[in-house]
């Protein structure tokens, strides 16, 4: 096995969440107006993490709540992706977020199928596994209820059953142990050293210290979306529970101005900053390296918000949605209103006809059938002679018509 194998490569990643608008219908429609609302916060939940992960190695990743830790798993295992940078997956490789994407509508055995789906075991493996991952779940008759019903407790047991029984190549475990109860951890920690033993790559999220320790050969500390240190648990842990520890003895008001500073940083943050950042991180980069880093920089779309394609289309049948509507309430139909759209919303739109602005281009709707005005010798007729405008009726019907539409 060639350790030196690089397994994960991130590079410059960075996530921009929206704090408002939330994801809703109003401010779809708001977006519709305006590329970018003034209103909408940007906060910037990590900057600029670059780090490798090599093959066969356990990495840490600690930091106070809010630091971005799960963030980071989540882009990893790619549940959801960067602003910028990028993130490099080498190998045939499964990642499993301990307690992530699970269905909470559906039962564990069928959260069990559709993950085992989803990285590419048939469903005869599944069969197979079937049994033993039930068995080591430890929800007995639980696991046919839907997910939704599930403690945090017995979702990590789930998830920790169906990754550990896919036999990943890398396996990021975040905070999925913390929660369980002590044989079921004991059982797992057990499982999971194997794993190591076997040299596959695992990201372990974790607040607790000692696991931390016990397992790491390197720990990454975030810290307010930043990497504050990355490097072995004996160089990292000392300095981390010394700002810990500074920071617990902080009174609550210290705290919290400690916290909003970082924070105001966080939503301060731009793109033009980190690429501010990366480039003063090494003077001499040649033209070449300039213009890679600037690619790498490159914002990825925000997933809700509306392309300009989608709101052409939004607007188009919007406005298609009023047009049909005006048409209705006017007598103008609606290939004549396209057709002469000026005139429709000038002249015929709201205006009722009197018999004396009829004139012989009209086409008047008689008994719901439309009826074209050939000729009139004044401006109001004394007699009138019609004909349908496309024409299968006499002119007998049709003054049967208008005189059925005079009485
Ligand atoms: N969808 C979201 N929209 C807006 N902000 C978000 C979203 N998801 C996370 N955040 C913010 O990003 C920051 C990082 O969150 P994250 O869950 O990654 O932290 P964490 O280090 O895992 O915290 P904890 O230790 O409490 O689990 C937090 O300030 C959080 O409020």
């Amino acid at each position: 096995m060639n350790s030196d194998k690089i397994k994960i490569k991130a590079e410059y990643l960075t996530k921009k969440f929206e704090l408002l608008p939330a994801k809703n219908t109003k401010n779809k429609a708001r977006s519709l107006v305006s590329s970018s609302n003034k209103e909408d916060q940007d906060f910037w939940a990590l900057r600029n993490i670059s780090f490798e992960i090599r093959n066969g190695e356990c990495v840490g990743v600690i930091g106070l709540n809010g630091a971005g830790k799960s963030t980071l798993s989540n882009i990893i295992s790619g549940q959801i992706s960067q602003t910028t940078g990028q993130v490099e997956i080498n190998g045939d490789v499964s990642i499993i977020a301990a307690n992530a994407g699970m269905q909470g509508n559906l039962s564990g055995r069928e959260n069990i199928r559709l993950k085992a789906l989803m990285v590419g075991m048939s469903n005869k493996e599944i069969d197979n596994k079937m049994d033993d991952i039930i068995e080591f779940s430890e929800l007995g008759p639980f696991i046919d209820q839907p997910v939704k019903t599930y403690s945090s407790g017995m979702k990590a047991k789930l998830g920790f059953s169906i990754m550990v029984h896919q036999d990943p190549d890398i396996m990021i475990v975040d905070e999925g142990l913390s929660v369980g109860d002590k044989t079921f951890v004991d059982k797992s920690r057990k499982r999971m050293f194997e794993f190591r033993d076997q040299g596959k790559t695992i990201l372990l999220v974790s607040h607790d210290m000692r696991t931390i320790k016990e397992w790491c050969d390197r720990v990454i500390w975030l810290n307010y979306g930043e990497v504050k240190a990355y490097g072995t648990p004996e160089e990292i842990l000392p300095e981390y529970n010394k700002f810990a520890n500074w920071f617990k003895k902080l009174s609550r008001k210290e705290q919290k101005i400690y916290k909003d500073k970082q924070r105001q940083k966080q939503m301060d943050y731009s793109v033009n900053q980190l690429k501010k950042d990366v480039l003063s991180e090494d003077p001499n980069m040649s033209e070449a390296e300039k213009q890679e880093v600037t690619q790498n920089l490159k914002k990825n779309k925000d997933s809700h918000k509306l392309s300009l394609l989608s709101k052409v289309v939004v607007w188009f049948c919007l406005l298609g949605f009023i047009w049909t509507g005006l048409v209705s309430i006017s007598d103008t139909r609606l290939i004549e209103s396209i057709k002469h759209p000026g005139e429709f919303l000038t002249e015929r739109l709201f205006k009722e006809k009197k018999s004396s602005e009829i004139k012989s281009s009209d086409v008047i709707e008689i008994k719901g059938s439309p009826v074209a005005i050939i000729d009139f010798a004044d401006k109001k007729p004394q007699h009138t002679e019609l004909a349908m405008k496309n024409g299968d009726q006499s002119n007998e019907t049709i003054q049967q018509l208008v005189d059925g539409a005079d009485q």
